[in-house]
């Protein structure tokens, strides 16, 4: 039947409306309801039951629910499933729904409480230990273009962490690849907008807004003191602010003053480099067989969180990193203190998410504890570490931070029981002897208990009936219990009991004894709990006021964490402290990749350490060798190495000497590649392009097989073409993986390339990969020897030998692929000379007085321009 929609319904639609494309979750009692599309999304999601509820348009209206004091993990999953969630909650009780009908003169039976939007819950606004990864950050960041720029503010939530940066526009992908974004924002006009973005109205992103909340929320008259902040990077501050204050219906969550990120202030890497190097996630995804899945030693999530950070945004500033560096080495030196900070830390509660979420007005009991107790460990860190002498300047500042707190954590230790509940509507977190008043409360609920056991044992004996009890319920408070078979005693009129419930096999009674009591309890009961409520305002309100200070202590004790877990893994892998140096070079000895090696040292091997040294003069390696023999870890692990030098941590070799680079760029040929969507070469082939347009003097790039995901000429002809261009143009540090043998000949016209490959044997018909590198080019490809090693079925191979001689033979006849390579000019040569040539169609537009045109005379010019295009092409 097709009609009026109910007024919950109305309600719920409206409510809906405003949720827009979030899930609605529509508080019901003990429920969250979700209804229409929103409970289909949730019920595949969830898993759970899809019923009806009533009908609306002659439809019955899907349903699902998910029961309140289990939301929260219904909601992580959700959010995890890429959903948002609108959170409406009742905001009057059913009486006060009657009594407000009844003021309105509307019909009572038919009120319906009011339901309000209180909240949405969404990837980049959570601050719940049970929605947050603990090893993870949780970032928040919203992007707007301004004119050839753009802004962007990336903040997490959950420490009030605050950042602002401005990139130009091709720079953006490398940026957010650096964030790693749970949600991001743009205007909803952008048409070039990244991908995945949460489209919010342009006049949500104006910068003087932005600049105008910073203010107010820092209360400062300018925002000078805090750093050099552009109109892009308030845009875009402007537009994450109005998002949270949407998310949070008004409410702000802790915020930190802004910090405004240079941009040249780290080594850069976009999305590509950053996969192929499987920095935080290995290709398959996930944090397994990553690099910083091997070298996490952090005791702390907070320390993990920033280790994450320093691996995503290695350093370009060179006192920076020896200030980083010299913090590890302290560690690295003095394993005794490096125990013992680590014993400590790893007692430390994450205080600044617990932080987080007591500014947020999300806190409880339990946050308060552990802001307490990391505290407290802050200072014993403290106390550690300013006992020795030749504290390094980087460590000397954290210790710094760590301290200032003794009040506070004193004040916290009074006041709270050891181990707090995070439910706070019971009480029972405020300890004893704290407030008088509060002990005297519970002296009097804990009598009347004393006093309900006498009367127990009162009763039993004036009535005698062993079996009789006082017990406790929700619904009817203290109550009297005797068996069915003792129920008529109790029943007579002058018992003194007053019958309450028959039950199966059980009598119940109450007492005006017992009912006395039982107020008392009750009443002490509500007034003990209203004054814990009001110590729990005025504690969470002293670290709402020092919040500042709390967060500064929060991320020195990560950075603490990150410089002993560095020291840790350094002293676990014998690594070594990087030398750093302006110009650009990369000498390094002994080096490893440290997940390779990792790997291999779990199934009982070793790995073959190697050498890399490229300077000025010699910038250019290529390296051959068969399919199998180490190449690609070779490429990946002397990138790693520079990235982790930049990042501030000991590196995998026996000794390292880092020329600082400013950007990094790794890639992988086709057939290695992941990637969906294009075609894998042209993938490879976007990627070659990004390179040569954006790499400097300063970079260092790795190419691995590039060329290789297409026909054999195609291939070697781009591959010839892009390593003479890294050498002439470019001139940046590289290493350039190939199988094309014909490539070698490079060696004889570019003077700072040189020729090395991975070494192989061949034992008893039988092929040994050495991973060991040696100058010069790889006398031949064994591409057969590795098929065999592969498994592939003997004839094949024996039929593939064949086939190779023959089409050797035709080589030795024609000269082969090469043939005609040696005297082909330089690639700078020819490219000044395609400059040099002269372009007729160029020259005859430049000549055209624009103006002067009538519409016809334009439309025979158009005509013209068109003959000397086709002459010129043929
Ligand atoms: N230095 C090393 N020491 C020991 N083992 C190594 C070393 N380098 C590589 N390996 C082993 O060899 C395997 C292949 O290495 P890698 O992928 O780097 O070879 P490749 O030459 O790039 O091969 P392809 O040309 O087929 O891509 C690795 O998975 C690893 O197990």
């Amino acid at each position: 039947m097709s009609g009026k929609p109910t007024p919950m319904m109305q309600q719920y639609l409206a409510l809906k409306r405003e949720a827009g494309d979030a899930l609605l979750f529509y508080r019901m009692g003990d429920f969250f309801e979700l209804f229409f599309e929103d409970a289909r999304v949730a019920a595949g999601v969830l898993d759970i039951a899809l019923t009806t509820r009533g009908e609306h348009d002659g439809e019955p209206v899907p349903m699902c629910g998910v029961p309140v004091h289990a939301a929260e993990g219904y909601l992580a999953r959700l959010i995890k499933g890429g959903c948002r969630v609108a959170i409406a909650e009742q905001t009057e009780t059913p009486d006060e729904a009657k009594e407000r009908a009844r003021r309105e003169g509307t019909p009572v039976s038919k009120s319906l409480v009011a339901r309000d939007i209180v909240r949405f819950v969404t990837a980049g606004t959570l601050t719940e230990e049970a929605l947050l990864e603990p090893r993870r950050a949780n970032l928040l960041v919203a992007v707007v273009p301004l004119r050839d720029s753009v802004g962007l503010a990336a903040c997490d939530i959950s420490t009030g962490r605050m950042e602002l940066e401005e990139c130009p526009i091709a720079a953006l992908d490398a940026a957010l690849a650096r964030l790693g974004a749970s949600e991001l924002l743009a205007p909803d006009d952008w048409p070039d907008a990244p991908a995945d973005i949460i489209a919010r109205p342009r006049s949500d992103f104006r910068s003087e807004d932005g600049e105008a909340r910073l203010k107010t929320i820092h209360q400062i008259a300018t925002l000078d003191g805090l750093g050099d902040f552009s109109r892009p990077m308030l845009a875009a501050a402007a537009g994450l602010i109005a998002y949270l204050e949407h998310a949070g219906r008004g409410t702000l969550p802790f915020l930190l003053p802004p910090v405004a990120r240079g941009s040249g202030a780290h080594l850069a890497m976009d999305a590509a480099t950053r996969a192929s190097l499987e920095i935080l996630e290995a290709q398959g995804g996930g944090r397994a067989g990553s690099l910083i899945a091997c070298i996490d030693r952090c005791a702390t999530g907070a320390g993990a969180r920033q280790l994450a950070e320093d691996l995503s945004a290695p350093l370009a500033d060179r006192g920076a990193i020896e200030a980083r560096l010299a913090s590890v080495q302290h560690f690295h030196g003095d394993p005794l203190l490096r125990a013992d900070v680590r014993g400590v830390l790893r007692q430390a509660p994450d205080i600044g998410r617990a932080l987080g979420r007591l500014v947020a007005g999300r806190g409880s009991p339990r946050d308060l504890s552990q802001i307490r107790d990391g505290l407290a460990e802050a200072r014993r860190v403290r106390d550690m570490l300013g006992a020795r002498p030749d504290l390094p300047a980087l460590l000397a500042d954290m210790c710094e931070a760590l301290g200032g707190h003794a009040a506070l954590v004193d004040h916290l230790a009074r006041a709270l029981v050891p181990s707090p509940p995070t439910e706070r509507s019971q009480g029972g977190f405020i300890a004893a002897d704290y407030d008088h008043a509060l002990d005297s409360l519970r002296e009097t609920s804990g009598n009347a208990r004393k006093a309900i056991a006498a009367l127990e044992a009162r009763y039993r004996d004036g009535t005698g009936t062993p079996s009789l009890k006082i017990k406790h319920n929700k619904v009817l408070g203290y109550f009297i219990e005797v068996p069915a078979k003792h129920g008529d005693k109790l029943m007579a009129a002058d018992s003194g009991f007053t019958h309450r419930q028959t039950m199966a096999g059980a009598v119940r009674f109450n007492s005006i004894g017992l009912h006395e009591e039982a107020t008392r309890i009750a009443e002490a009961g509500a007034h003990a709990v209203a004054a814990e409520e009001a110590h729990f305002e005025t504690l969470v309100g002293e670290v709402i006021e020092a919040r500042e200070a709390i967060a500064a202590t929060a991320a020195a004790l990560a950075r603490i964490d990150v410089a002993a877990a560095l020291a840790e893994r350094a002293v676990e892998g014998d690594w070594a402290r990087p030398e750093m140096r302006d110009e650009p070079c990369l000498e390094i000895v002994g080096g490893r990749h440290p997940v390779v090696e990792a790997a291999l040292a779990r199934s009982g091997e070793r790995f073959v350490a190697n050498d890399c040294t490229l300077a000025q003069a010699n910038r250019l390696w290529l390296i051959g060798g068969p399919n199998m023999g180490g190449k690609s870890t070779f490429l990946r692990q002397n990138a790693l190495i520079l990235m982790l030098a930049q990042a501030g941590s000991y590196v995998p070799a026996n000794s390292a000497r880092v020329g600082l680079a400013d950007r990094l760029f790794s890639r992988v040929g086709a057939s290695d590649n992941l990637a969906r969507g294009r075609s894998t070469f042209m993938v490879e082939m976007v990627e070659t392009a990004a390179i040569l347009s954006q790499a400097t003097e300063r970079s260092f790039v790795i190419l691995d097989e590039v060329g290789r995901g297409t026909s054999t000429y195609d291939g070697m002809a781009l591959a010839w073409a892009v390593v003479e261009a890294v050498h002439e143009q470019l001139q940046c540090r590289c290493l350039f993986a190939t199988h094309y043998h014909e490539l070698s000949r490079l060696a004889e016209t570019c003077d700072a390339l040189s020729l090395h490959h991975v070494r192989a044997r061949e034992w008893k018909g039988d092929l040994v990969l050495l991973h060991e590198l040696a100058t010069g080019a790889a006398d031949r490809s064994y591409g057969l020897s590795v098929a065999k090693l592969a498994g592939v079925p003997a004839p094949v191979i024996k039929r593939a030998k064949a086939v190779l001689d023959k089409l050797e033979k035709g080589r030795e006849q024609t000269g082969g692929l090469g043939a005609g390579l040696g005297d082909l000019p330089l690639f700078a040569v020819t490219a000044q000379a395609e400059e040099a040539r002269p372009d007729p169609l160029r020259e005859a537009i430049e000549r055209i007085d624009v103006d002067a045109l009538s519409p016809r005379e334009a439309l025979d010019t158009l005509y013209a321009l068109q003959t000397t295009a086709r002459e010129t092409d043929a």
